[in-house]
C-alpha cells in the first residue's frame, strides 16, 4: 500500500504527457486549417512540415512528463515556478534539437506545459476551470532565471499594444475557457463530426485572439482578416455547413495571400483538446 501514491504520480504523469503529445499531433493533423500546417500541406510556412510538427510533438513527451512529476500536489510558489521555467526551457531545446532549429511549438510548450503542471498540482483530478486558474497562478509568478530576450511576441505586443501568450495564461486562458471549449462541445452536440467541431473551436479562438505570429508576419491587416474571416465561418453555421466550408476556404486563401499563420491559435486549440480530455478522460474523443 505504501507504494500507491508513487504509482499514482508515475501513472498520472505518464498519462498527462502522452495526452499532451497526442493533442499536439491531433492539432497538427486537423484539416483544413487556414494558413497552418495540416495534413494537406505546409500552409503559409516554408520551414515547417507535418512530419516536423509530429517529430517536435514526440520530442516534448519527456518534458511534459517531468513537468507533471515535479508539480504533483505542489502549491503555486516561486520554487515550483522556477522548476517549471527551467523544464520549459529545456523542452524548447529538445524541440529545437528535434527540428534542426525550427520553432514549431514554443507557444504550445508554454500553454500545455503550464496546464500539465496545473493538473498535476491538483493531484490529477480537477475541472478544466480549476486547472486554468491554477495555471494562471503559476504564470503570474516571476521567474528570475528567465533570460531577458526581446522575442517576436514581445515586439508585437509592444508595437500593437495587445496581449500575447503571457497574458493569455495569466488571465486563465479566456480563449480556451470562454470560446474554444464551449464551441467544441456545442458543435459536437449539434451533430458535427469531431474534425468539424475542432475546426469550429479553432475559429472561435481566431475570432478574437491577438495572435502575435499573425501580427509579426502580416500586421494589423492580417489580424483583422483572421478575426473577420473566422467570424464569417461561425456566422455561416460553422464547418459542418456548406456555407461555413466556403467561408473557411476563403479565409485559407486570404491567410496564404497575406503570408499569415495563426500559430498561437493552433497552440490554444491543442490546449483546448487537452483540457477537454482531462475533464472527460473516458469519452471517445
Ligand atoms: C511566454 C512565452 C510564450 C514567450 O512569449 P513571447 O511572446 O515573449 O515569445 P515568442 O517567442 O514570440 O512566443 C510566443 C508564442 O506563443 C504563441 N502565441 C502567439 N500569440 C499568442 C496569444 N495571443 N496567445 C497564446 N499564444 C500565442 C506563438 O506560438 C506559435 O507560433 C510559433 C511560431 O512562431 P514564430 O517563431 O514567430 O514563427 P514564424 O511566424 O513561422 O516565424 P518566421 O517563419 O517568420 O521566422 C510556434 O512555435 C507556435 O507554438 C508564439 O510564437 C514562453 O515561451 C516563455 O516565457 N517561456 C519560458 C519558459 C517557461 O517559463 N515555461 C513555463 C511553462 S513550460
Ligand atoms: N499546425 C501548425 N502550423 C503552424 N504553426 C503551428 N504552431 C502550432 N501548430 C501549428
Amino acid at each position: 500500500m505504501k507504494l500507491l501514491p508513487q504509482i499514482q504520480v508515475e501513472g498520472g504523469a505518464e498519462w498527462l504527457a502522452r495526452t499532451a503529445t497526442q493533442c499536439l499531433i491531433d492539432e497538427a493533423r486537423l484539416s483544413p486549417k487556414p494558413g497552418l500546417v495540416d495534413s494537406r500541406g505546409n500552409g503559409a510556412h516554408h520551414d515547417l512540415t507535418l512530419a516536423l510538427m509530429e517529430r517536435s510533438a514526440h520530442s516534448l513527451t519527456p518534458t511534459f512528463q517531468a513537468l507533471a512529476q515535479q508539480s504533483w500536489q505542489r502549491p503555486a510558489d516561486i520554487a515550483l515556478r522556477q522548476t517549471v521555467g527551467r523544464l520549459g526551457r529545456e523542452g524548447e531545446q529538445q524541440m529545437m534539437k528535434a527540428t534542426g532549429g525550427v520553432n514549431t511549438h514554443r507557444g504550445a510548450i508554454w500553454a500545455l506545459g503550464l496546464l500539465v503542471s496545473a493538473v498535476a498540482m491538483q493531484g490529477g483530478d480537477a475541472s478544466a476551470q480549476t486547472v486554468a486558474e491554477t495555471a494562471a497562478r503559476l504564470a503570474k509568478l516571476p521567474d528570475d532565471a528567465a533570460p531577458k530576450v526581446f522575442s517576436k511576441g514581445l515586439r508585437a505586443t509592444h508595437r500593437y499594444r495587445v496581449p500575447g501568450a503571457r497574458e493569455e495564461a495569466q488571465e486563465a486562458f479566456p480563449h480556451i475557457m470562454q470560446r474554444a471549449l464551449p464551441q467544441l462541445r456545442l458543435s459536437r452536440l449539434h451533430g458535427s463530426s469531431e474534425a468539424q467541431a475542432r475546426l469550429d473551436a479553432l475559429m472561435a479562438i481566431m475570432t478574437s485572439l491577438t495572435d502575435t505570429c499573425v501580427l509579426s508576419r502580416a500586421g494589423m491587416e492580417g489580424l483583422d482578416a483572421m478575426q473577420d474571416g473566422a467570424r464569417a465561418v461561425l456566422n455561416a453555421g460553422g464547418c459542418a455547413t456548406p456555407a461555413g466550408q466556403l467561408a473557411l476556404a476563403t479565409l485559407d486563401r486570404q491567410m496564404l495571400a497575406l503570408n499569415a499563420s495563426p500559430g498561437g491559435a493552433a497552440d490554444l486549440l491543442a490546449a483546448t483538446l487537452f483540457l477537454d480530455r482531462v475533464e472527460t478522460p473516458y469519452s471517445k474523443h
